[in-house]
């Protein structure tokens, strides 16, 4: 028994899971937010409905987003014209894009993140990957692993059609794999791209009209794993816990649907109220092994999901304005890129922390919260340690 044991020992590392990389990426298209209702009724043939097109102006600036990066352009719209549509079967159209189109921006994300590691490809271990974007066999992280080069021993684990709380999720699963497989090296990755639910405006969807004016592409990497090399790996954060709990009766509250037309997107208008009002219970639970009560005590690594759940969160919890800014600065400059925002924020924080000379990784203080919410509604905390810069 007692060989039992130490072989069960051996197989795990001893100290938590951490973060070692961070790498992002965008695809090549820049939308500024302020002409982009002109270009959306423009090339979705929609100029004729010139009183949506003020309203969608309206909720455009009412997003906060100031610019963000689309895969789709002009041309390829119009080698695609059913993609203009408000709803036309037009899967077809759409999968051939994202099939080849994720594993590449994923791809760039992906090397920034392990040159930053410092280490070879051959030493990456699992690779775990999302995407809300198409579904595939073999799927997008067999093609990712050959496009990086990643060793045929490689663990991949993909997960297709979930949503923005999937970047902190794939935490959750990352430091399992990293702390029960000693010697292991996660490289989680994020990519989003809206050629699914991209589509014209139609004056009584006001869903999918939002839809249109919030979100953004983009990818993201990071890579995890325990017990450092010293001299050669460089944590920038620790993982501490992970959970998800999913709040009662909230299914309709936000998701979607993957349908002959695309995937559509519903949301419940009192979505910040009940972000706001499920939020503190998980962070209670999460912190109260470290005795930390106070919300402005900790970092914030926070999806921001839209302005209004932002503003409802620093409400409800009396967050200092500096809290929430990296993922409203995020917000504003990206759009809403589903489950890669919040590495983005993550990057930003750590990068925040260096130009403004702080102590630790995380703003200068010891802990901090990387916080995700998606259709469930499923609400991810995963509890950070900065550390020492
Ligand atoms: C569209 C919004 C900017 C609207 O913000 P506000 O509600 O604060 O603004 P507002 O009330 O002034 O509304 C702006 C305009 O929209 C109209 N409007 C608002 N709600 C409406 C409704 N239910 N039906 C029809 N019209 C509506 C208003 O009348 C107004 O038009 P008028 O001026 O004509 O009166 C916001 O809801 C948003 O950013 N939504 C984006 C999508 C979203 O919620 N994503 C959640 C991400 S969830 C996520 O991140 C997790 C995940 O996806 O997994």
């Amino acid at each position: 028994m007692s060989s039992l044991h130490a072989m069960r020992k051996a197989q795990r590392a001893r100290g938590p899971a951490t973060i070692m990389a961070i790498g992002t990426a965008n695809p090549p298209n820049l939308y500024e937010q302020s002409t982009y209702p002109d270009y959306y009724f423009r090339v979705t043939n929609s100029e004729h409905m010139q009183e949506l097109k003020h309203k969608f102006r309206r909720i455009c600036e009412k997003t906060m987003v100031k610019r963000r990066y689309l895969y789709l352009t002009e041309e390829i719209l119009k080698e695609r014209p059913k993609l203009c549509a408000y709803m036309e079967p037009s899967f077809d159209d759409r999968q051939d894009i994202v099939v080849e189109e994720v594993p590449k921006l994923a791809k760039e994300a992906a090397a920034k993140a392990i040159k930053e590691w410092g280490r070879s490809v051959s030493d990456i271990t699992h690779l775990v990957f999302c995407s809300i974007s198409g579904i595939d066999m073999p799927g997008a992280d067999y093609r990712l692993a050959k496009l990086l080069g990643l060793p045929l021993s490689v663990n991949r684990i993909m997960i297709y059609s979930q949503a923005c709380h999937m970047g902190a999720a794939m935490l959750r699963i990352a430091k399992d794999l990293a702390e029960n497989n000693k010697g292991a090296r996660v490289l989680v990755v994020s990519c989003e791209i809206t050629v699914l639910s991209f589509r014209g405006p139609d004056e009584h969807d006001f869903q999918a009209l939002a839809g249109q004016a919030g979100f953004g592409d983009g990818a993201a990497a990071v890579i995890v794993g325990a017990d450092p090399i010293q001299g050669v790996e460089k944590p920038i954060y620790e993982i501490m816990s992970a959970t998800q709990v999913t709040v009662p009766e909230s299914e309709k509250a936000v998701g979607g649907h993957l349908r002959e037309v695309g995937l559509t997107f519903y949301f419940f208008s009192q979505l910040p109220m009940i972000i706001a009002d499920n939020i503190e219970h998980s962070l209670t639970e999460a912190f109260k092994p470290l005795g930390i009560a106070n919300w402005n005590d900790i970092f914030w690594v926070a999806h921001p999901g839209n302005w209004a759940i932002m503003d409802a969160i620093e409400r409800k919890l009396g967050l200092q304005p500096e809290k929430l800014s990296t993922a409203r600065h995020v917000f504003s400059e990206y759009g809403n890129m589903q489950s890669a925002t919040v590495y983005f924020v993550l990057d930003e924080v750590r990068k925040r922390s260096v130009t403004q000379e702080r102590s630790t990784t995380g703003d200068g203080l010891r802990w901090g919260v990387l916080f995700g919410f998606g259709p469930g509604l499923s609400i991810e905390t995963v509890v950070l340690r900065g550390v020492p810069r």
